[in-house]
């Protein structure tokens, strides 16, 4: 019924968004993930800690001394910085340090090299892997004082940030000077760029602008010992030698502290417009989505997908309601380009052919800017709403676009009753599933159940365990599944030479000695 009527809308249609007035809007950070408890790291997976010393009450003085005011030592006052934005992981640091320029980070390096002490590099800690918080005591260097924008040349696009800057106040700065970051997530409103950098970051906007492999144009790095890496170029060309900052780039703060980041900024887009729509099968998310990219050309800018049972949990447990009759699947599409009447009426013959084929059952389109954020909170909000609904088992998958969903099927028939919840959405232009498996509460035998199965399923195709969201350290341990064993060597190679103590956010990304989970 709902096809019957849109389809007689037409054009009136596309001007049009069903979207609640009441839904609220976009939160401007991810919204709280709940206030669990939350076993310590060491005790649920029984990491052997690695022989760094302890801290002393010399070393305490030693960075109050440096840095008067910016040195948090208290229990109470350090627990955030300790615990992951899930709150799956927990460390036990009891010092975080705040500089506010490269210059201390080199000093605050310089003195852990030397004495020995392992650091825990932290953006905004938005991270799902367990990165960004430390699995023992290290201490945590946290960059969220070094928010300063440092230059912005309109000409060029080119911006030059410190590594703290939140993601959204970078947007909001840019969209002032008619440009817009290459990166758009979730977690904008907390993370920062040296965090999004550090783990290369995908997001939303990367079927249009690509990854940050390709936007960053140079970086400030300080290593382990404590020295000043100066790679903070603007240029768009430059072959001269090895692309060092590709090593820092998804490096998960084990090679460098990122200080510094130059990256290239698209033109504001004159006209944006999404659409939101029901899809009765997975096999019509991907017809349409070749359909899609075909009458849409260079304007598509956005293709996300999300099954039904996200948008129950979304509406569940945020409230939030669907603009479009239930369907199996929904997509999202936004379209970016510089002329409204021109985008607008191509987006309307796509939608059109997708009604008239049967591609797509409902939808919905949003032209004005409110509207496009509470479309895009349906999706951007899936995170949070899991969150709400027990404990998260993540998996960030890169797959042959054709076979993106038959892992969720896979895992649903593979769990039958002893998940709550198995929910699949992603970055779909893009061949990246989220794969999201939810439980009252953590269990060994559950994780288990799903691990390795889903790595080996992904291996078996060709894919990738981690997309975007990098290994930290709830995903070393698999890494040879998307790698040969001479790059996880290479790798280690790399490690040793840039920090031969190791003391670069250990138990991060690279496989050490195996761990074994307490039952
Ligand atoms: O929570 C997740 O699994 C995905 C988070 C993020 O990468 C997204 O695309 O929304
Ligand atoms: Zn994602």
């Amino acid at each position: 019924m709902a096809s019957a009527v849109l389809w007689r809308r037409g054009a009136a249609w596309l001007r049009s968004c069903r979207g609640n007035p009441e839904l609220p809007g976009v939160p401007r950070a991810r919204g709280c993930a709940g206030s669990r408890e939350v076993v310590p790291t060491c005790e649920r997976y029984a990491v052997r800690r690695l022989p760094f010393a302890q801290l002393a009450d010399g070393d305490v003085a030693f960075f109050k001394r440096l840095m008067p005011g910016r040195v948090i030592t208290g229990e109470e006052e350090v627990k955030p910085f300790n615990v992951d934005w899930l709150k799956s992981v927990r460390g036990c640091s009891q010092l975080v340090l705040k500089p506010q320029t490269t210059a201390e980070v080199s000093q605050i390096l310089r003195y852990c090299y030397e004495r020995n002490l392992a650091v825990n590099p932290q953006g905004g800690n938005t991270g799902l892997v367990g990165g960004s918080v430390p699995v023992f005591d290290e201490i945590i260097l946290s960059t969220a004082l070094m928010n300063q924008i440092i230059s912005f040349d309109k000409v060029s696009g080119i911006l030059v940030c410190q590594a703290g800057c939140v993601l959204e106040r970078l947007s909001e700065y840019l969209e002032e000077q008619g440009f817009i970051m290459p990166l758009d997530l979730g977690a904008k409103g907390s993370c920062h760029i040296g965090g999004n950098v550090a783990t290369n970051a995908g997001g939303l906007r990367l079927l249009r602008y690509g990854s940050l492999r390709g936007t960053v144009l140079g970086l400030e790095v300080v290593l382990a010992d404590g020295s000043a890496l100066d790679c903070l170029t603007s240029l768009r060309k430059d072959n001269t030698g090895y692309d060092l900052k590709q090593l820092f780039i998804g490096s998960e703060g084990t090679l460098g502290v990122i200080t510094a980041v130059s990256i290239l900024c698209p033109q504001k887009p004159k006209a944006v417009n999404v659409a939101f729509l029901g899809c009765q099968s997975f096999a019509k998310v991907l017809e349409t989505f070749t359909t899609c990219r075909a009458m849409l050309g260079e304007i598509l800018s956005a293709y996300e997908f999300m099954d039904e049972k996200c948008m129950e949990l979304v509406e569940t447990h945020l409230k939030l309601s669907s603009p479009v009759a239930d369907s199996p699947f929904y997509v999202l599409i936004e379209t970016s380009g510089s002329n409204s009447t021109h985008d607008e009426e191509k987006l309307n013959n796509f939608l059109e052919r997708a009604m008239a084929s049967g591609l797509v059952t409902d939808g919905t389109v949003a032209t004005d800017t409110k509207k496009i954020k509470v479309l895009w909170s349906l999706r951007e909000r899936i995170t949070e709403a899991l969150t709400h609904d027990g404990y998260v088992y993540k998996y960030d998958i890169s797959l042959p676009v054709g076979k993106l969903y038959d892992l969720v099927t896979d895992m649903r028939a593979r769990l039958g009753q002893s998940a709550k919840n198995v929910v699949g959405y992603g970055h779909l232009g893009d061949g990246n599933l989220h794969l999201n498996i939810t439980a009252e509460s953590y269990s060994h035998s559950l994780l288990d159940a799903i691990e390795p199965f889903v790595y080996e399923w992904t291996a078996r195709c060709s894919g990738s365990i981690s997309a975007e969201h990098g290994l930290g350290f709830k995903k070393r341990h698999f890494i040879q599944y998307s790698k040969p064993h001479e790059a996880v060597l290479l790798m280690q190679q790399f490690k040793a030479m840039l920090d031969p103590k190791g003391i670069l956010n250990p138990y991060k990304t690279l496989p050490s000695s195996p761990e074994r989970r307490m039952c």
